[in-house]
């Protein structure tokens, strides 16, 4: 018996996590790409747009509004924050799951997002009907949800280093200091004055310091985890490479640990979670490139009693695409690892 195929379609595919879905869809074993859009390249085919797919997805871009009456089990947004509402609103009422992998829905509230964002929210129902979309931590929810706020990159990596942590009630919700460094894809495809090649070749620079929006989203996740409001200090770098994010975070505990109960925490808490693993030394972003991997080295800083938890993962991947399947493979409940084994690329 042939085994099913879901109908999908992914909405801005000219765009970088747009072609980093096509490229695992087109290689899932349940899953039929329907269409790929993009409105300024509509018409071209996608192996001219992204000629690493030549004689593998050939298939023409088409204009978002062309595919409106099309039936498809999941449409997968890869637009800008600010622009994908606009598609939840249309669609939600269609039938199709949805994975919007911008941070329209990722925030309690339409007010709070306001406030981040500095623009209003034209679809405010969407916040009741949203997932959090982190598989590790809310996969029976997200089975559930028939939409789904993927998770930001820079989120996924900093409330994965500290999640077994807080959900144990270990941490002092005052403490937390997150360094984070992201290649520049995070970006997305449009080139600007910060990501031109002579103002980050050799360089390497802190930005939104102190107001960037991926704060609220990693403090009201630990908040859900953890009693009470959690405060952190999130400062995000960019990095000349180009893809990849290592998130450094610092916090202090409630009583003293010691090393060995720190990794069986973090060992016990991931222990049936296929794709985060606990190291015991550094992780790298080389050790994750390509891949669905998170890893994760927790480390007890016995001298300053604190403790020290760095991750890393690809942005485009486990920050975005491979997470966006992921959660794919839990609300249409087929095998959660389908379509997402790849091994890191290296060197
Ligand atoms: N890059 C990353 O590492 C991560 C990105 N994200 C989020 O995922 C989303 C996509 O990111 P990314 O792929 O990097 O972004 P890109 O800028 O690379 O691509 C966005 C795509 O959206 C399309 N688009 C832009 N404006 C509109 C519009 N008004 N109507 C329809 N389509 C539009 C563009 O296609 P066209 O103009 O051809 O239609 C473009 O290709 C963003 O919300 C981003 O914040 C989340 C985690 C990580
Ligand atoms: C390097 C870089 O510029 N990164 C982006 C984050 C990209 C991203 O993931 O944005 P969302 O999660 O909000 O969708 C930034 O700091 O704005």
């Amino acid at each position: 018996m042939t085994k099913q195929k879901y109908k999908v379609a992914i909405i801005g595919a000219s765009g970088f996590t747009g072609s980093e879905l096509a490229r695992l869809l087109s290689q899932h074993p349940n899953i039929e790409i329907s269409h790929i859009t993009s409105e300024s390249h509509a018409g071209k085919a996608f192996s001219e747009l992204h000629p690493q797919f030549l004689g593998m997805i050939d298939q023409k871009l088409e204009s978002a509004a062309v595919i409106e009456e099309a039936e498809l089990d999941v449409l997968f947004l890869a637009l800008p924050h600010g622009v994908s509402m606009d598609f939840v609103k249309k669609w939600h009422h269609k039938g199709s799951k949805i994975i919007d992998l911008s941070g329209d829905f990722r925030l309690s509230s339409p007010e709070v997002y306001q406030e981040w964002y500095n623009k209003e929210h034209v679809f405010t129902e969407g916040f009741e009907k949203a997932s959090y979309g982190q598989p590790e931590l809310f996969a029976e929810k997200i089975k559930q949800s028939n939409l789904v706020a993927n998770p930001g990159c820079y989120p996924t990596a900093s409330i994965l280093s500290l999640a077994p942590l807080f959900a144990e009630n270990m941490i002092q919700n005052h403490s937390v200091v997150i360094d984070a460094k992201s290649g520049l894809t995070g970006a997305g495809v449009k080139a600007s004055e910060n990501t031109h090649f002579s103002n980050v070749n050799e360089n390497f620079k802190a930005y939104g310091v102190g107001e960037h929006r991926h704060t609220i989203e990693i403090e009201e996740q630990f908040s859900c985890l953890s009693d009470g409001e959690v405060r952190v200090q999130f400062t995000p770098h960019l990095l000349p490479v180009d893809r990849g994010i290592l998130a450094t975070s610092y916090a202090k505990t409630k009583k003293l640990t010691t090393q060995e109960e720190l990794t069986k925490l973090y060992e016990d808490f991931y222990q049936d979670k296929p794709f985060v693993r606990v190291k015991t030394s550094p992780p790298s972003i080389k050790d994750v490139r390509g891949s669905h991997y998170c890893d994760i080295f927790p480390f007890w800083d016995k001298r300053t009693e604190r403790v020290i938890a760095i991750a890393a993962i690809d942005n485009l991947l486990k920050g975005a695409a491979s997470q966006a399947v992921h959660n794919m493979n839990l609300m249409l409940g087929i095998e959660e690892t389908a379509g997402l084994n790849q091994i890191p690329l290296r060197p």
